[in-house]
């Protein structure tokens, strides 16, 4: 403790955050749903791709997933027993529009319906995605996202969604990680659709900026008035002592191509150079479609899991997820990694809000996903222990904690995720969750890390 005049200053400060904070979860249709042919739903990208031989670990695919489609009651009654004051979720194109264009399938709508109702009744906030990640495979039939049409079906879309929904749902992101759709679906193809070409990447990336200023105008004029983007962002670090000229031109690389690219284009309509001399040579990005990607955001959602680290390697060969990434190396660093082998770094958290807060004054920021994968294990009393994930969880959530003191308007936090869930290309063998999910017989069951965090949501904020 230390003593300034007659004052008694506590030596930790305390970790309650700002009075409405928001407090939540998120999940993504096609790692939850399952129901992957019932009631019209149309087959999406991750349909095709989880069945194509060694593309998901395990052979898994997200046929039957958590079967959120029938238990999402129980999956609210779960949400409400934590004290979630917000949900995010996505909706799944194909179930809506089957072809992806044209005929709204009625049930698939239904199901989004019944689920905003349940989650009002139970007090808690629907955050809805309108992309995360499973385009419907008529469209990818067409070329995807590396088409300019397509961004015009996702426009109709989201019109069409938020019609159905804007009477009870007024929280909305247009696309979820646009980087992660774009380079490994179409450059490094360890994501569906499964492409390997660095140009499609580039083409997907701006369609994809496209499409969510074309959706994000269509719910503005429509009456929209809490539109946002969610990006995968990360502080790129070089761990070297005293890094040299070739560091931090790998630096500058890897930040333009993970963060500048569809920052800079949303909440400034500018491309950084690596983007821009792409675009001049592929002829794809026309006048006037930055002026409609930056169309005004309210707030940007932020998916942080950790640091990117970089440095000079003469002779590496190209990472084909950051195209022109030749003679640069990722390396591995001395921390401690979650079950993903991803590094643990929570400083790396305030130092990405910081930055934000600095480079986009007034844009009010949201935490939409941070969490950790761990091999949870049930007792045999059906406890299952995380102390890792509370450690991580909390960790981060001290970080965010020291972002707001330094003035940052971060506006809420959302974990990742409420449940294990089909981990994409490492199928269900990653679980994500605080509540464990036995796929044997669908049982949820809460880990400490969930009771922990009702808590954290019950004090608004950590114990000091
Ligand atoms: O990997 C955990 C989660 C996914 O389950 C979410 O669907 C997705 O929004 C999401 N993004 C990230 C960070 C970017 C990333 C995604 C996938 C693979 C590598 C990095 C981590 N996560």
């Amino acid at each position: 403790m230390t003593t300034v005049g007659s004052t008694t200053t506590a030596r930790t400060a305390s970790q309650a955050f700002p009075a409405g904070f928001v407090w939540g979860a998120a999940t993504a249709a096609y790692q939850i749903e399952g129901a992957a042919h019932e009631d019209g739903r149309g087959p999406s990208i991750w349909d095709t791709f989880a069945r194509r031989p060694g593309a998901v670990a395990g052979g898994d695919t997200g046929d039957v997933a958590c079967d959120h489609y029938h238990r999402w009651r129980e999956d609210i009654a779960l949400m409400a027993s934590l004290g979630l004051g917000a949900y995010r979720f996505s909706v799944s194109w194909p179930r809506v529009q089957p072809d992806g264009s044209g005929p709204v399938n009625p049930r698939g709508l239904d199901f989004y319906d019944r689920l905003v109702d349940g989650l009002l009744e139970a007090g808690i906030t629907p955050y809805v995605t309108l992309y995360h990640w499973d385009l419907p495979q008529a469209l990818e039939d067409a070329g995807g996202w590396t088409v300019r049409d397509t961004a015009y079906r996702f426009a109709e879309y989201a019109g069409v969604v938020h019609d159905r929904l804007a009477d009870r749902a007024d929280t909305w992101t247009t696309i979820n990680e646009p980087w992660v759709a774009s380079f490994l679906g179409y450059g490094a193809g360890v994501h569906a659709p499964g492409r390997t070409s660095a140009d499609d990447a580039f083409r997907a990336a701006h369609h994809l900026m496209l499409a969510h200023g074309l959706a994000a105008r269509r719910l503005r004029e429509a009456g929209a008035e809490r539109i946002s983007l969610t990006l995968n962002l990360a502080p790129v670090l070089c761990p070297a002592d005293a890094p040299g000229e070739a560091d931090l031109a790998a630096v500058e690389l890897v930040d333009s191509l993970l963060n500048r690219q569809f920052l800079d284009a949303a909440l400034r309509g500018s491309y950084p150079d690596a983007v821009l001399e792409r675009a001049r040579r592929l002829g794809h990005v026309r006048d006037g479609d930055l002026a409609v990607i930056a169309q005004p955001i309210d707030s940007l959602g932020i998916n942080y899991y950790n640091p990117t680290y970089v440095r000079a390697a003469p002779g590496a060969p190209e990472n084909p997820a950051f195209p022109g990434s030749a003679g640069v190396a990722f390396p591995s660093v001395d921390l401690p990694t979650t079950a993903m082998g991803w590094p643990i770094a929570p400083d790396g958290l305030t130092e990405l809000l910081l930055r934000l807060h600095r480079d986009h004054p007034g844009v009010p920021l949201v935490v939409t996903e941070n969490g950790a994968a761990f091999d949870d294990v049930p007792g045999p009393d059906g406890r299952v222990a995380d102390p890792a994930r509370i450690g991580y969880l909390e960790g981060h959530l001290r970080a965010a904690h020291a972002a707001l003191a330094a003035g940052v308007d971060l506006r809420g936090y959302l974990v990742w995720s409420l449940l294990d869930n089909f981990e994409w290309a490492e199928g269900y063998g990653k679980r994500f969750g605080i509540v464990y999910v036995d796929y044997a017989d669908q049982r949820r069951l809460p880990k400490d890390s969930a009771r922990w965090y009702a808590g954290v949501i019950a004090r608004n904020g950590l114990e000091a």
